[in-house]
């Protein structure tokens, strides 16, 4: 896809393993400018969402359309999406700099927010802490040219300084790219997000009116 896009839907998505519902007629929508939060207690299939909508996953069904265009394999198209799975994706023999290079970010872009990341900058990723390699990655896909940007867990491995300098980096990046956000630190979620999705387990999409209320109902939070 050469155009650019500004919405993006996934509906009728439908999952199961071995018998077991895990998403039913899931919808989501993403715009650019905004950022979309998802919620849902461990194991509703949050991550499998996220991986459906990338087409990673072998639904039964689903629609992934862009502007209204049917996207069948989303992965191919980074300047539409790209992806911030929940494990490690970024080969180990890598350098930070060459990493870098492959999502077609400039490196020298990070010089200032993330002096120390830079510094990293010929360093193997496999020689990286578990912290400096998920900032790393979180850095590689929210840098990227592209309109829509899924976060799978992004503040995992973090520490408190760099939690709040990405929360920074993806409201800025939100201005223009559309972002889907999911992880259990919920009150940053909250903070972020523009509207929030809960996903039960069942495997249904709930839009939040009320999120605060509305996830102590679901029994999410106390
Ligand atoms: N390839 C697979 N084969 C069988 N079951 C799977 C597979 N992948 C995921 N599951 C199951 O699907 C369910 C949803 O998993 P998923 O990782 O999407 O949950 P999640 O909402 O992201 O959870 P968490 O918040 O704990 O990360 C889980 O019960 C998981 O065990």
């Amino acid at each position: 896809m050469n155009q650019s896009a500004t919405l993006l839907e996934a509906d009728g998505i439908w999952l199961q393993f071995g018998g077991r519902k895990i998403l039913q007629s899931v919808y989501v929508n993403l715009q650019v400018g905004r950022i979309t939060g998802l919620l849902g207690r461990n194991g509703c299939g949050k991550s499998c969402l996220l991986r459906s909508i990338m087409g990673l996953m072998p639904t039964e069904t689903q629609s992934v359309r862009a502007n209204g265009r049917y996207v069948a394999k989303a992965y191919q198209q980074p300047g539409l999406i790209r992806y911030l799975p929940q494990h490690p994706f970024v080969p180990s023999t890598l350098t930070v700099q060459a990493a870098f290079g492959w999502y077609g970010v400039d490196i020298n872009e990070i010089a200032d927010e993330y002096p120390t990341t830079y510094g990293f900058r010929h360093q193997k990723i496999g020689r990286l802490s578990g912290g400096e390699k998920r900032l790393t990655e979180i850095l590689l896909v929210l840098k990227s040219a592209t309109d829509f940007v899924l976060l799978d867990e992004p503040f995992s491995h973090l520490m408190p300084l760099q939690i709040e300098q990405v929360l920074q980096t993806i409201r800025q990046e939100s201005t223009r790219k559309g972002i889907l956000l999911s992880d259990h630190l919920y009150r940053h979620v909250l903070d972020l997000s523009d509207s929030i999705y809960y996903l039960t387990v069942g495997g249904r999409t709930i839009l939040l009116n009320a999120p605060e209320q509305d996830l102590k109902d679901m029994g999410y939070i106390f």
